[in-house]
């Protein structure tokens, strides 16, 4: 990453929408890469989001934001992604009505393959990538399997709100602040399927299985809530917030991003425990090779490593599979399609 006196080049997709408007200002004030860090933002847009991309622009310009080193608008990948730093990657194809899943990844394809070939022709030899446009997995599948010459650990997408979700859940059940809880886990896919995991997580140290028991009235219940209550809500957490606004998730989504790409290039601290994302798998609990699930993730020295030796129990295994299935599937859909 750039010295505190070159700016960092942060190319940001969907810059004219929803989740792009929450997060540029936040990006320029410096909360993503540090108090010191002058930021170059690039915008892009497809033609119709052009002016919602401009128009934020102007407002950046109006915040006058001292790191701020420059804002470029552009409907042109190429352009936008020349000598990236940082890729947000949060424009995506909704799904709209009638369309199936297989309609949707194809359409994400045709924007994701063509980024992910723009990123592989023109971005700095550090460029680390976000996918936040959904299915978020499977769309960094396909923009990585484009950039063949950028090494594949750099691309990863977002399960960061997930993980966030299941803090705030967790410190809600045991009426605790969320800052004294470490190390839940979020596995598998930024879906339903997805397994928010609290089997290691502490409170204060102390580990929260047994909390869960005395606040539940023992273990059995403990485990019910946890399999009836906390684990779709937080995976199906995106669906709620959608019924009650209106439209799906945006502060927490943009607040995710940055913490995603905070812990990554500044590194996860020790004392806070580790972070979920998801990220091509090596291999590790059983996660086939090369597909891109959220594990338990730590980020030292700028890169991100699984953590390891982490016990898996019969009731964590069975949930990881399955989101680890859908996630093949996908791949699977999106191989039959031509579009890795
Ligand atoms: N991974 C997560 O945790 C998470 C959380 C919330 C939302 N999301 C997803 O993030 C995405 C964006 O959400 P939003 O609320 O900002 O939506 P939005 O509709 O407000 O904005 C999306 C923007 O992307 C633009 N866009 C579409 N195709 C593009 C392309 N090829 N290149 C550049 N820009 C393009 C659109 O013009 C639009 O301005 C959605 O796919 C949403 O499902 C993911
Ligand atoms: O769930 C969705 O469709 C939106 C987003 O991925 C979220 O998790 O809020």
């Amino acid at each position: 990453m750039a010295n505190s006196e070159t700016p960092v080049t942060v190319t940001l997709t969907g810059a004219g929408g929803q989740i792009g408007y929450a997060l540029l200002f936040r990006i320029a004030s410096g909360q993503m890469l540090g108090a010191d860090v002058p930021v170059r933002l690039r915008l892009l847009e497809i033609p119709q989001g052009l002016k919602a991309a401009e128009g934020a622009a102007l407002e950046l310009q109006d915040a006058a934001f001292p790191l701020l080193a420059g804002v470029d608008v552009t409907d042109d990948a190429t352009a936008a992604f020349d000598g990236v730093n940082v890729a947000l990657l949060v424009g995506a194809r909704p799904r709209g009505p009638g369309m199936e899943r297989a309609d949707l990844l194809a359409a994400n394809g045709g924007i994701f393959g063509p980024q992910g070939a723009a990123i592989n022709a023109g971005a700095a030899d550090d460029v680390r990538v976000v996918v936040v446009g959904n299915p978020a997995n499977t769309n960094a599948l396909i923009a990585s399997a484009h950039a063949p010459d950028v090494p594949a650990e750099r691309f990863t997408a977002l399960t960061r709100l997930d993980h966030n979700r299941a803090l705030g859940q967790l410190a809600a059940a045991l009426d605790a602040p969320v800052g004294g809880i470490r190390d839940v886990t979020i596995w598998g896919n930024h879906s339903a399927s997805q397994y928010p995991d609290v089997s290691h997580a502490t409170l204060d140290g102390a580990p929260v299985l047994p909390l869960l028991a005395e606040r539940f009235g023992g273990a059995d219940a403990a485990e019910r809530w946890l399999a009836e209550e906390f684990i779709p809500r937080v995976a199906k957490r995106g669906a709620e917030i959608i019924e009650v606004r209106g439209s799906s998730s945006v502060g927490s989504a943009a607040s995710a991003t940055i913490d995603h790409v905070r812990d990554w290039v500044g590194g996860t601290s020790p004392g806070a425990g580790w972070t979920s994302v998801a990220l091509p798998s090596d291999g590790s609990y059983g996660v086939p090779e090369g597909l891109i699930s959220s594990f338990p993730v730590e980020s030292v020295d700028g890169r991100l490593r699984i953590v390891q030796g982490l016990a898996v129990s019969e009731f964590s295994r069975a949930r990881i599979d399955a989101s680890v299935a859908e996630l093949a599937g996908e791949r699977d859909a999106v191989r039959a399609l031509g579009l890795l």
